[in-house]
């Protein structure tokens, strides 16, 4: 791991506005891969730790660029690599990228959404080029793919478990809880419509070279590059894509070391700084201390990805956390399964949209639950119009509507349990396999949450 570090930072290097804080490195973490850890001294508040120019990242911008490099026909003004630059050769004529990158158009470019485009110009530089090139020539961005996580590393993902043919744990689809199983239907549903738009232009370039390679080898190939994307990307504006914000990202080396915490607004935080001229627009991407001051050698760099339960964590990053406030669980389906046996009940919550969405988080159920409920045991019109007016508070209601919650908090609790007890029995379980510690992890974060409320 070492040497691959040392070549990313001194591939990094050639850029003089790259910074690397001299008290931090990176280190293997159990259970999380590599992260970045403080080695001595301190890190205060809006110190900068690292700092990546617009040259070492990879985002719609950077990759129009570098097609460009390639394709002359390519016209993006203030992003496509100009005349002047061309003096400096980067290129020979025989590169076959001059020939797979004709297949462009600028109108063809811009339509797609950065997650096309990223996954298509990554297959083409990381798993083409040394196949098109006979290893004989290596893509710019070659240190910073070779720190990437390697497919093995995200079997957790659920949606590698549904999408992808060579998963061996196609078996624990049917043991999601209902809030992964839908997270991994929407994912597989964009998956799916990506590959859709990149298959074609594939397989012309499998009919431009001949290579021993195939489209179902490549579809394995950009299962594994999404999620390298998915889970380490970060959030930047990108001035093509103004009205979409699914494509605002870009992938920063190095930062894309730095692990999950719970805790928001803590430890580190990530700024885009417009200070230096750059190639493509986008800004310069500085990680700079947070109000937490770091002084324990061997203590992690962290940041917040956002506010996520385990569920969420699972599918998108391909880990979970022992502990995390931020799980929730969705009880809209058990809610509306005995409450619709009332049609007055159920009519009177939809006209007044208080209809699903109901939620148990460590409050306890969330004012739309308590509303529903409170309605559905006291059939109480008047006053529940009041509570949902905010006239009265929902303490009147806690009490009568006691017992019911009781209710489903058990039933809860035994249906997490057997769903738990189920999967230790299963023939392919191995305790330390980071599939089932996840898969577990959500059901024990469930049941400490159902544990939690009852005894409040
Ligand atoms: C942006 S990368 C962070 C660097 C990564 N650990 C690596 O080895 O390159 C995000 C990935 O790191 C892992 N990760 C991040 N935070 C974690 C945490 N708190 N616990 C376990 N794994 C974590 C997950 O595999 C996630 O997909």
């Amino acid at each position: 791991m070492h040497e691959e570090i040392d070549e990313l930072v001194s591939w990094l290097q050639q850029s003089k506005d790259f910074y690397l804080n001299e008290k931090v490195a990176v280190r293997n973490i159990e259970k999380a891969g590599k992260g970045i850890v403080l080695l001595d001294g301190k890190i205060r508040r809006n110190e900068i730790v690292i700092s990546v120019p617009s040259t070492h990242q990879i985002n719609f911008n950077s990759v129009l660029y570098h097609i460009s490099m390639f394709n002359r026909n390519i016209d993006v003004p203030s992003v496509i690599y100009s005349d002047d630059e061309q003096n400096e050769t980067l290129y020979t004529d025989d590169d076959p990228r001059v020939k797979a990158y004709d297949i462009f158009t600028t109108e063809s470019l811009l339509e797609l959404s950065s997650f096309q485009l990223l996954s298509l110009y990554i297959i083409a530089e990381w798993k083409l080029l040394p196949k098109w090139s006979n290893d004989t020539i290596d893509s710019y961005w070659t240190p910073f793919f070779n720190v990437w996580p390697k497919i093995n590393d995200l079997k957790s993902i659920p949606a590698i478990w549904q999408n992808s043919n060579l998963s061996k744990y196609k078996t624990l689809l049917s043991y999601l809880t209902s809030d992964s199983e839908n997270h991994c239907k929407r994912l597989t549903s964009l998956i799916s419509h990506d590959w859709i738009i990149m298959k074609p232009i594939i397989e012309q370039w499998l009919r431009l070279f001949d290579i021993q390679y195939n489209i179902d080898e490549i579809y394995e190939d950009y299962l594994h590059i999404y999620f390298i994307i998915n889970s380490r990307c970060l959030y930047a504006e990108i001035q093509l894509k103004k009205d979409d914000v699914a494509s605002k990202l870009t992938l920063v080396p190095y930062v894309d070391f730095i692990n999950h915490s719970t805790e928001i607004d803590s430890f580190c935080y990530p700024k885009i700084e417009y200070t230096h001229a750059n190639i493509t627009g986008a800004g310069q991407f500085v990680i700079r201390g947070g109000p937490y001051t770091y002084e324990t050698p061997n203590e992690q760099i962290l940041f917040n990805y956002g506010p996520h339960s385990n569920d969420f964590l699972l599918n998108e990053y391909g880990f979970t956390l022992p502990e995390n406030n931020w799980n929730y669980l969705d009880v809209s389906f058990i809610l509306k399964d005995f409450i619709s046996t009332d049609t007055d009940v159920t009519d009177y919550l939809k006209t007044n949209d208080y209809w699903g969405e109901y939620t148990i988080n460590l409050d306890g159920f969330n004012y739309r639950a308590i509303v529903a409920l409170s309605l559905f045991i006291t059939k109480d019109y008047k006053r529940v119009g009041k509570l949902i007016l905010g006239y009265i508070s929902e303490d009147y209601f806690l009490n009568k509507i006691k017992d019911i919650t009781l209710d489903i908090l058990n039933n809860l609790l035994m249906e997490f349990q057997q769903k738990m007890d189920s999967l230790i029995m299963l023939d392919i379980y191995v305790e330390t396999d980071p599939c089932f510690y996840n898969l577990l992890n959500i059901y024990k974060g469930y049941v400490d949450l159902l544990t939690c409320i009852k005894n409040k």
